[in-house]
């Protein structure tokens, strides 16, 4: 079965710089794969990248199947991106923010309706104009827009970030369901224990690069060979 993600030697400029600097990751259908690393490691721009959102410029990078270097629009109907910016307008409600964007993806209206249900907006926030919100109802609205375009694929950047307790609750519930139900998640978080337990395997992305992470139980590396000459190792 072909991967979901297949970034082989894959780079990705942001601007002039090349944020992605020959980035390996293969993901399969359903896995949820968390990115760990520090600020500015690259983690955001592997999410925009398999959005489709930043040109890849060399190496392998395949998404649900399309090939991102010949046409990277063509993959963004079918993935869902919870980003820092959220893209609402502020001058619509709640509702019509869903239905918008969820339209925009080809939902149907009763995907919207369960959308602000999971996501506890089916009440007074419903009519609500999003700027009018806090950070974490705005937060609640762009998982509500995820969740009606029923993306192939989540890509998830802190999505954790700014929720209360229930909220993160709620997102490590959504994320376990859509992994059961087959759907492929890819997400970043500093938030290491709480994103770990809902993660199938993690990765470390570090200067563009793509690192695996052993898992707990695995097996700590084999000490590596040392050559040593006849006599010991020279000792300082
Ligand atoms: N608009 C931009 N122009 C130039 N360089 C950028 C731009 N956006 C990001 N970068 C650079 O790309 C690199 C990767 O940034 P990215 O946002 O992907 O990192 P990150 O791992 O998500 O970081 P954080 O944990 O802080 O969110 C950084 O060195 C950053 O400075």
């Amino acid at each position: 079965m072909e991967p979901v993600v297949d970034l082989r030697g894959a780079v990705a400029l942001v601007g002039r710089f090349p944020a992605l600097a020959g980035a390996d990751l293969e993901v399969g259908p359903g896995e949820v794969v968390l990115l760990q690393g520090p600020n500015g490691a690259g983690k955001t721009t592997l999410l925009r990248c398999c959005a489709g959102l930043v040109p890849v410029v060399d190496g392998v990078a395949r998404v649900l199947g399309c090939d991102l270097r010949a046409d990277r629009r063509q993959v963004r109907r079918r993935v869902g991106l919870l980003a820092h910016a959220t893209g609402l307008y502020d001058e619509l409600t709640v509702e019509a923010n869903v239905a918008f964007w969820g339209r925009a993806g080809g939902c149907r209206p009763e995907d919207v309706e369960a959308a602000l249900a999971r996501m506890g907006l089916d009440g007074r926030l419903r009519s609500v104009d999003v700027g009018r919100l806090s950070a974490g109802q705005r937060r609640r609205t762009s998982l509500a827009v995820l969740l009606a375009r029923r993306p192939e694929l989540w890509l998830l950047d802190e999505p954790h970030a700014g929720l209360d307790q229930a909220g993160r609750d709620l997102v490590d519930g959504l994320i376990g369901d859509a992994s059961a139900a087959g759907v492929t998640v890819l997400l970043s978080s500093h938030e290491l224990d709480r994103a770990a337990a809902v993660a199938h395997r993690q990765v470390e992305v570090v200067g563009g690069h793509v690192r695996p992470v052993p898992s707990a139980d695995e097996p700590p590396a084999a000490p590596a060979e040392v050559d040593v000459e006849p006599g010991g190792p020279d000792v300082a």
